[in-house]
């Protein structure tokens, strides 16, 4: 099940950052953060009602001229109607309507997708009515007075947000079909791979980064099976700025892995892991989905027989946290390993759907206490009464404790390796909620 994508847009300064905040809140995680991702985070998990959504704050780079500041929005409105379920529009009461808005306001028009004209600083809802109303006249529909600063208004906004939801987002036919979403910066070879999948040349591949087209979902057949692939390569709108093209590549990712069950991360063995593939790999690790390493192009480099255990290396410094996806190094050009390749997504997805029985999973549990005493603080010493497989995709499991506090990120990371010793999970992150039952 896909969660629906939410995307703010809007001229600089309206307050998309801070509507962003306010409503991605202080979420307590149950995974540890990611580091490289939580930083500027530009994505979040929503709550409203039953309902489940990511937001993405498209904004954030201030373009220095007004011509600019247009150029800029249109590429963020176009990135907004390519991945966005629902859109939030955001104007500013305080500066009232302006010739961008208006601009902006007819491409979003166009696109078939459902606007939410967000009118945000009515700080005083009952003095600044009148000046509301104003933004009528961008045939937007009703405009939807907020104060992000001051939290107004922001729960019949949301009801809007999650009445406008696609009806069927939650059983899309199709969903039994895996889907792989092929990951990774601009030129890494995400195009040429999934074009070698196809077995033909359909698209002219130039090493200009994203000169190639646009996300598109494609259907393969392989040993029998389908597969849907999920393609990022490309931007359509090309910006010169380095870090809106480097946003827009992440808005990008999320929104299909949001779709995808597993993600393949392109890595170019010509320039080994950089930290923009951390941060991408780290998208997929937060989602909890299946995750595989494809180093690429190792057609082109030069190799001893100590080069792929470097590499490997390597990478697992950079992605401490993934070190459960497995790598394989491959050549969209020649076809290397792409046989290999199927065989690790299919394994993948039965890992990221595997239940354990919780009788066999406690003897693990038993004894990897007796192996390593769990913890103990100020005399007070950590018990783990039993843990039980909760859900799948990603497979989250309960451990019940005594006291939360004591079960410190170690500890579980301790009986994480103990159960993938005994079960594997390879290829899928694996989730923990700690909760506390009283002792009898
Ligand atoms: N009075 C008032 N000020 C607000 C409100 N929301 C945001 N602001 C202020 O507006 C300014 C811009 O807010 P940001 O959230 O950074 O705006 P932005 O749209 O993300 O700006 P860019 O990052 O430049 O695209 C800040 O000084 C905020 O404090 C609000 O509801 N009321
Ligand atoms: N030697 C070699 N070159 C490759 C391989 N795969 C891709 N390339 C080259 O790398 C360049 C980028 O390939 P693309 O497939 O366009 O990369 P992409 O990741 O889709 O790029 P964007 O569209 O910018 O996101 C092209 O010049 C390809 O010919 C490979 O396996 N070996």
């Amino acid at each position: 099940m896909s969660k629906p994508i939410v995307a703010i847009v809007g001229r600089p300064n309206v307050g998309k950052s801070t509507l962003f905040n306010v409503l991605a809140g202080e979420k307590i995680s149950i995974v540890e953060d990611t580091p490289g991702v939580t930083r500027d985070r530009i994505y979040a998990d929503v709550t409203w009602l039953k309902y489940d959504f990511t937001i993405i704050d498209t904004g954030g780079i201030e373009p220095e001229s007004d011509d600019e500041i247009l150029k800029h929005m249109r590429t963020q409105a176009q990135i907004a109607i390519d991945t966005a379920d629902v859109i939030l529009f955001v104007v500013d009461v305080k500066q009232g309507l302006v010739d961008d808005d208006h601009k902006v306001a007819n491409m979003l028009r166009k696109a078939r997708k459902p606007v939410i004209l967000v009118v945000n600083k009515v700080d005083n809802f009952d003095k600044l009515e009148m000046d509301v109303f104003e933004f009528y006249n961008l045939g937007l529909g009703e405009p939807r007075p907020v104060s992000s600063a001051s939290k107004l208004g922001l729960g019949d906004m949301l009801d809007v947000v999650v009445e406008n939801f696609p009806p069927n987002m939650k059983d899309e036919e199709d969903d039994e079909i895996p889907k792989i979403a092929i990951i990774g910066k601009p030129n890494v070879g995400k195009s040429s791979l999934i074009n070698k999948i196809l077995g033909e040349e359909r698209v002219i591949v130039s090493n200009i980064a994203g000169t190639t087209r646009d996300a598109v979902d494609t259907l393969v057949k392989y040993n029998k099976k389908d597969f849907v692939f999920i393609d990022t390569a490309g931007l359509r709108r090309k910006s010169k700025i380095k870090e809106t093209l480097e946003r827009y590549s992440i808005i990008r990712t999320v929104a299909a892995i949001e779709r995808a069950d597993v993600a393949i991360l392109i890595i170019d063995a010509e320039e080994g892991i950089t930290e923009q593939d951390a941060k991408i790999a780290g998208i997929a690790h937060e989602r909890g989905k299946g995750a595989i390493i494809a180093v690429n192009k190792w057609d082109a480099i030069e190799k001893n027989d100590k080069t792929m255990n470097r590499f490997i290396e390597n990478i697992e410094d950079k992605l401490t946290y993934m070190l459960y996806a497995p790598k394989i190094f491959i050549s969209a050009h020649t076809g290397q390993r792409l046989n290999r390749l199927f065989e690790m997504i299919e394994m993948v997805i039965q890992n990221q759907a595997l239940r354990v029985a919780t009788g066999p999973l406690n003897d693990i549990l038993y004894e990897a206490m007796a192996l390593n005493q769990p913890p103990s603080d100020k005399g007070k010493r950590l018990k783990i009464y039993y843990m039980t497989q909760v859900s799948i995709k990603p497979p989250t499991f309960v451990i019940f404790v005594n006291d939360k506090e004591l079960m410190h990120f170690s500890y579980t990371r301790y009986i994480e390796n103990k159960v993938r010793e005994s079960f594997g999970f390879k290829g899928t992150p694996i989730h923990f909620i700690v909760r506390e039952r009283k002792e009898k």
